[in-house]
């Protein structure tokens, strides 16, 4: 069995996003902290100096798991990938703390300022601070980067909102209802774009706790519902049942569904559709196409449902070449041989190809990230902590572009659809030739430059035609809410940890936050964020195509 250690938990990648709240000034920049320590005074080496109470759960409720230290292939929830403490790491169980828990009450209640009052609204930070700061200068980089990004946060976490309290902006009297609606996000009165709507405040639902898993413990405590290796769990599913039921159990390929386009000129592969009755893309009453994965946020945007679908092309290709070279395999075996490259696929682009773009290739090479320097540590537990899942790698949806382009095979942009517009909805996907296209597109076009807000259209439209409400949720503000409701520390705890001093002052924040960063003056920068919207749908196609891709997450020679 490959066994490879996640890197994130290694990665000090760190935000302010989350922890707004005690000083408002220190809200000025959202940064990534990268910490260059050396592996001898790594404390995330040591599990013993995590909060105790990462402990209750194996303590209290960790099922028993018996492993089988001879097995061929990794199990698909993720347990016994560590033979020592076989639950670790598997689907189900909880992310790591690297730091306690810090609610008000200790236990589960919406941390507060120093003195006692709320801490700021998660929405009128964005709006204060992000929301009419936007570049447009394009990123070298490509859009699939983003993409990739999120296809492996996708295999590597999976933290569910509570939906069954719907919609708390319609329950009029807060003090009355429960717990989880008394933490919307408020809207304020001036907000530039829900003003328009007459909105003033926006759903959250908070995070399901280990007491939704049976395991009620304090302080909240809260659950990875895939398995947290990356091992390609989000194209084969985290459970025995959820794989079984995405295989043909014919020659090792995947079930799919083969589509005819719109004119009946091609016919292409694709995942299998959903039964329309399941919770899968039930939030979009009016799409047509629904697809089945190991990961049920599939659907979700079609950036994503397209790398689902590659893979799962990719998987019933190698499927197909394995049993011409092996035509006495059976089903299981070409099935799991195939998923095991696929992992291996996965892991190798993700550590030799996105992480170093991410971290830079001198931190990379330096804690051995690349494939060659391959290490496996025992004590090291795998589990994705909260810290990175909630905040850390969040970051990276200020990587998301407003708009998703089709590129046809003469390099044209044949057209450009906004990414909020097809949320839970992939129904362009099996039309035309727009797999390939858009394929083309994520390779060819450059990315969002990087900065501290995220687009528009996802800090204020997301999910604009899946709500009840027309308007739409804003990415930015329940990221920032996500840190409150899992109860991320604060930034200074968070700097201690990873080696940094503790700032006293605003001038200690300097070491590692760019003074000039949010003082930026770009030439398309535009106070009125209507107006932006309109430069953004007018973007010059000439600027918005990369010259050449010779690396696979690289634009070459944009200006
Ligand atoms: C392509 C467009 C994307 C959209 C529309 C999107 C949207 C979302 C949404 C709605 C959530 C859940 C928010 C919550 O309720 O707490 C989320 C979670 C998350 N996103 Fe994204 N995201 C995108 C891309 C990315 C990228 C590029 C990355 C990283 C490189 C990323 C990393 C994460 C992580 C780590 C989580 C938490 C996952 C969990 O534990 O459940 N996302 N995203
Ligand atoms: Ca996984």
């Amino acid at each position: 069995m490959t066994q490879k250690i996640k890197v994130h938990q290694t990665n000090y990648f760190y935000t302010i996003a989350a922890y707004y709240g005690t000083h408002v000034q220190t809200i000025i920049i959202l940064s990534i902290i990268i910490l260059l320590q050396t592996h001898a005074q790594s404390p995330f080496l040591h599990t013993d100096v995590f909060p105790l109470t990462n402990e209750d759960y194996m303590r209290r409720c960790a099922p028993v798991v018996m492993c089988n230290p001879n097995s061929k292939y990794r199990s698909f929830n993720g347990s016994c990938n560590n033979l020592r403490v076989p639950t670790w790491g598997a689907s189900n169980t909880p992310f790591l703390r690297l730091l306690n828990a810090e609610y008000s009450d200790g236990i589960y209640k919406f941390r507060q300022q120093s003195n006692g009052s709320q801490l700021p609204g998660a929405r009128e930070i964005n709006t204060q601070l992000f929301l009419n700061n936007q570049w447009y200068d394009f990123d070298e980089l490509n859009v699939l980067l983003m993409q990739w990004g999120q296809f492996i946060a996708h295999d590597i976490s999976l933290l569910r909102p509570d939906l069954s309290v719907a919609d708390c902006c319609g329950v009029q009297n807060i003090s009355k209802t429960p717990t989880q609606c008394q933490n919307v996000i408020n809207i304020p009165k001036n907000d530039p774009i829900y003003l328009n709507y007459n909105r003033s405040c926006m759903s959250f639902n908070r995070a399901v706790t280990s007491a939704n898993f049976s395991c009620p413990l304090m302080p909240a405590t809260f659950m990875v519902e895939v398995s947290q290796y990356i091992d390609g769990s989000q194209i084969y599913g985290s459970s025995d049942t959820i794989a079984a039921g995405l295989r043909s159990f014919i020659s090792g390929r995947l079930r799919s569904d083969i589509l005819k386009n719109n004119q009946n000129t091609r016919v292409e592969e694709f995942c299998p559709q959903v039964n329309r009755t399941t919770l899968q893309c039930d939030s979009s009453t009016n799409s047509r196409v629904c697809f089945q994965a190991g990961d049920i946020r599939i659907n979700q945007n079609l950036g994503n449902a397209l790398l689902h679908n590659l893979f799962l092309r990719f998987h019933n290709h190698l499927a197909s070449k394995l049993l011409y070279l092996n035509q006495f395999w059976s089903d299981e075996m070409l099935y799991q041989e195939t998923r095991k490259i696929i992992g291996a696929v996965i892991q190798h682009i993700t550590y030799d190809h996105y992480l170093p773009i991410i971290l830079g290739e001198t931190y990379a090479e330096y804690y051995g990230l690349f494939t060659p320097q391959t290490m496996y540590n025992e004590r090291i537990n795998p589990s994705t902590s909260l810290e990175f899942a909630a905040s850390s790698f969040r970051i990276l949806h200020n990587q998301i572009p407003a708009q998703l382009n089709f590129i046809d095979k003469m390099y044209k942009l044949a057209f450009q659809v906004n990414l909020t517009d097809w949320m839970d909805r992939p129904d362009l996907l099996p039309m035309g030739k727009n797999v390939d296209w858009l394929t083309r597109g994520l390779v060819e076009t450059p990315g969002r430059e990087y900065q501290p807000s995220y687009n528009q259209l996802i800090s204020n439209f997301l999910f604009r035609f899946n709500l009840p409400d027309i308007t739409g949720q804003d990415l930015l503000s329940t990221d920032i809410q996500r840190g409150r409701d899992v109860g991320l520390p604060v930034y200074n705890e968070v700097r201690t940890i990873c080696g940094i001093p503790r700032a006293n002052s605003f001038d200690d924040l300097l070491d590692l936050i760019p003074f000039k960063v949010n003082f930026k003056i770009h030439k398309y920068k535009n106070k009125n964020i209507l107006k932006s919207f309109i430069l953004l749908g007018c973007t010059n196609i000439k600027n918005t195509l990369c010259n050449s891709t010779r690396h696979r997450f690289t634009c070459r020679g944009i200006t």
